[in-house]
């Protein structure tokens, strides 16, 4: 392991090259800031230096601030002695300073290659400012100087949005100086700072420049216009706000004002480092930080990726059903570069899925993701079968037919006949016990879920759900497999539900409950999309989803779960209806031919029947509970099934099931996933809170619904945190 350091070397030509070391992206630890700084005192002191190249070690400039220091200190971990001080010596120092960037500098990264007097960076570097995505906002002087470098329109663009640009972006910006070859970059670097200690070219102040900046009265509204446009895309979020606040002082005190001298200090005028502080301060910081690593977290697997094993490259597979998720599976496979058979039962079918993944290629190149010849070279990647005579080829088999116990358990006993003895065989099941769909083969080591979200090629996240016979290597192999096709897979173990529809079954059912209760259904939703920031209320969400799959699904949990599911009326009212959603046209809410929901005053006597059904509204006024109640008394019995989740060791860690609920539910990933959320809340009130629902509803035989759990109950009871998890040998 190589320590965080900067290195000061100083060659014939009197420049000196300082290298910022910690690999594997040079992140700027606390003590790289140090020796960057000493190693900046040294160079500017040294007689035989004249000029100054800051590079980054390994083929990486730096992806900014460690973010490991932020989820230790909980907020802030930047010290500001330091910021000021290295970003002055090396804008103002007296040498001259070059950054040669190459693959990237992000975040602080950046934030030190602009300090410097000018940039160089090698073809294929991404630069820009991702603080955002973490809660917090550039704290390096960034909220300054880029503006001054790219104009303040782009600059607050590349803020708010944490997107990256590429080399040419950035010359034609103006934020690179030059994109020179990989070989080249250091010695172009070198020259250049040689050039502009020798005054034969212009040695720039980024933090003083004007030149880019766009004028006061065109600066003001550009900058008013950004916050209404983030107020409204992100209403919950404050450090965008922040960030906006900051870039503002500057553009009207001056960009040293702008960093951490406003005059005056409100709190819609604060200078970069008082906003800086207040965002690192915010529980938004400490989720987003948390999601950072949880995401990278996911494959990294006890028992599975610390063993030694390899993982075995994924280069064909055989999707068996070209439905929608069969399509969305393949698509998603063959843009990854992976060899696709699509095997249909019949010609028709067969064309039908094709078209599909046809369809999603060309939606990729109408949104400008691809060109037209590279979707062609994708589909040439497709072939359709009716047979299984190509299968002994195929490295993995995905069936993605319909949800039929029998069915797939035939079509498993044919995979083990015709696919070679080391395929892997898995099955997109949401439903059904993998062991059970295997349970006509004996083959069980390689059987294993791969369990997708529709739209399968666009939703991030897969559930590989192993049994206790899947082995190791074909968890391994899955996992690769999930990353190569850009999805973050999240390993799980095999239970109704799995992870992610498991934990989620109370949030529909908790619904319903509450319409039974005489709470008004779009109220509800209301409180759970623009209150709570999901990306739909649980009614909206009943309706995408079809409520014949609904009441399906409910009956798989009320069959594991009596004694914890609440029979959901509406839902069988809505079927008996025949108001399915969003594609019979109406179901909690009704739809025009474009699919846009409206509520329905139809639906009124169906949520009459339900709660005359469920029998605990005697009409009158219904119990007054604010956006907040509504919240929790939602979310807290998904929180109690997540921990029985953690329990029962159905997720490799609790981490797991926040970016999983974060990737398929749209959990907002600023509250941290259900679990860091409800960390951030106190076990203890979550558990105070079902226990007083479970006391309220005992008389109605409800109670179990909210009764907290063992793992739960017992984080109140001892102040730990849900995200602790359990320890190894004591499963509960
Ligand atoms: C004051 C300042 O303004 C504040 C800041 O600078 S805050 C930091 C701003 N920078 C960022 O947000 C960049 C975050 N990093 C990334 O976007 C991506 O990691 C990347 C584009 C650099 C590389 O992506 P990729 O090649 O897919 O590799 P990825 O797996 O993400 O990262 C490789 C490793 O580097 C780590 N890493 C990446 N950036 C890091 C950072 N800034 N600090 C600490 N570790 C970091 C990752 O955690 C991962 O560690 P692991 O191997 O132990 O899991």
């Amino acid at each position: 392991m190589t320590n965080p350091t900067a290195t000061l070397e100083v060659g014939s030509d009197g420049v000196a090259i300082i290298t910022l070391t910690n690999p594997p992206v040079n992140a700027l630890h606390p003590a790289v800031l140090n020796a960057l700084f000493n190693c900046l005192r040294e160079a500017h002191s040294r007689q035989d230096v004249k000029a100054i190249v800051v590079t980054g070690a390994k083929g990486r400039f730096s992806a900014g601030f460690d973010i490991n220091q932020f989820a230790k200190s909980g907020g802030g971990g930047i010290d500001s002695r330091i910021n000021d001080n290295f970003c002055a010596l090396l804008e103002s120092g007296p040498k001259p300073t070059v950054a040669a960037v190459e693959t990237m500098a992000l975040g602080g990264g950046l934030e030190v290659a602009m300090a410097c007097n000018a940039r160089l960076c090698t073809p294929g570097t991404k630069v820009g400012l991702p603080e955002l995505q973490l809660g917090i906002l550039p704290g390096f002087g960034g909220t300054q100087r880029l503006p001054r470098l790219v104009g303040l329109q782009t600059a607050a663009q590349m803020m708010l949005t944490s997107a990256p640009i590429n080399d040419k972006k950035a010359a034609k910006l103006g934020l690179v100086d030059g994109v020179v070859p990989k070989e080249k970059l250091l010695a172009a670097a070198r020259a250049w700072a040689s050039e502009i200690a020798a005054g034969t070219k212009p040695r720039n102040f980024s933090l003083y420049r004007t030149d880019k900046l766009e004028s006061l009265g065109e600066a003001l509204p550009i900058l008013e216009f950004a916050r209404a446009e983030t107020q409204k895309r992100a209403p919950h979020l404050t450090h965008p706000l922040l960030c906006l606040d900051a870039i503002r002082v500057g553009i009207e005190e001056g960009g040293l004002a702008g960093l951490k001298q406003a005059r005056i200090c409100t709190p819609n005028f604060c200078a970069e480092s008082v906003a800086f502080n207040k965002a690192a301060s915010l529980d938004t910081h400490k989720a987003l930080v948390h999601i950072f690593f949880a995401q990278r977290a996911t494959k990294k697997v006890k028992g599975i990726t610390d063993g030694g094993l390899k993982p075995r490259r994924i280069k064909k597979i055989a999707v068996l059903g070209g439905g929608l998720m069969g399509s969305g599976i393949a698509t998603a496979s063959a843009l990854a570069g992976i060899e696709v058979i699509v095997k249909e039962v019949n010609q028709k079918f067969l064309e039908g899925g094709m078209a599909r993944i046809k369809s999603n290629l060309a939606s990729r190149v109408k949104k400008g993701k691809m060109t037209q010849e590279a979707a062609d070279a994708v589909f040439a990647r497709v072939k359709g079968a009716l047979d299984y005579n190509d299968f002994a080829s195929v490295d993995m088999v995905i069936e993605a037919v319909i949800e039929d116990v029998g069915l797939k358990q035939r079509i498993f006993a044919d995979l083990e006949r015709v696919c070679r003895p080391d395929a892997i065989l898995s099955s997109n099941t949401s439903t059904i016990d993998i062991s059970l769909i295997g349970a006509k083969t004996r083959a069980a080591e390689r059987i294993v879920g791969a369990h997708f979200f529709s739209p399968a090629h666009i939703m991030p996240l897969l559930e590989i759900v192993r049994t206790d016979k899947t082995s190791p290597q074909v968890i391994l192999d899955t996992l690769e497999y999930g990353s190569a096709i850009k999805k973050t897979p999240v390993v799980v173990g095999n239970c109704t539900g799995f992870a992610v529809n498991r934990v989620f079954f109370p949030y529909t059912q908790a619904a319903c409950l509450l319409v039974d209760m005489g709470l008004d259904p779009y109220k509800i939703d209301m409180a759970i999309f623009a209150g709570f920031g999901m990306p739909m209320g649980p009614f909206r969400l009943s309706d995408l989803v079809g409520a014949d799959i609904g009441l399906h699904v409910g009956k798989n949990f009320l069959d594991s779960f009596p004694e914890r599911t609440y029979p959901a009326h509406l839902i069988v009212k809505l079927n008996e209806a025949k108001r399915l959603g969003e594609k019979t046209g109406s179901g909690f809410y009704a739809y025009d031919a474009r699919r846009k929901a409206k509520p329905d005053p139809s639906l009124a006597p169906i949520v009459e029947a339900s709660r005359k059904a469920a029998g605990l509204y005697k009409g009158g006024k219904p119990p007054p509970m604010s956006p907040q109640d509504i919240i929790e008394f939602i979310f807290f019995p998904v929180v109690n099934e997540g921990c029985r989740v953690i329990a029962e060791g159905i997720v490799d860690k609790p981490a797991d099931l926040d970016v999983a609920t974060v990737l398929s539910m749209g959990f907002p990933a600023y509250r941290g996933g259900l679990i860091k959320w409800a960390d951030l809340i106190g076990p203890a009130r979550v558990a105070e809170r079902l226990n007083g629902w479970a006391a309220q509803f005992e008389a109605s035989g409800l109670a179990g619904f909210f009764k907290p759990c063992d793992y739960l109950a017992n984080a109140a009871r001892t102040g730990t945190q849900l995200g602790a998890g359990v320890a190894p040998g004591s499963r509960m």
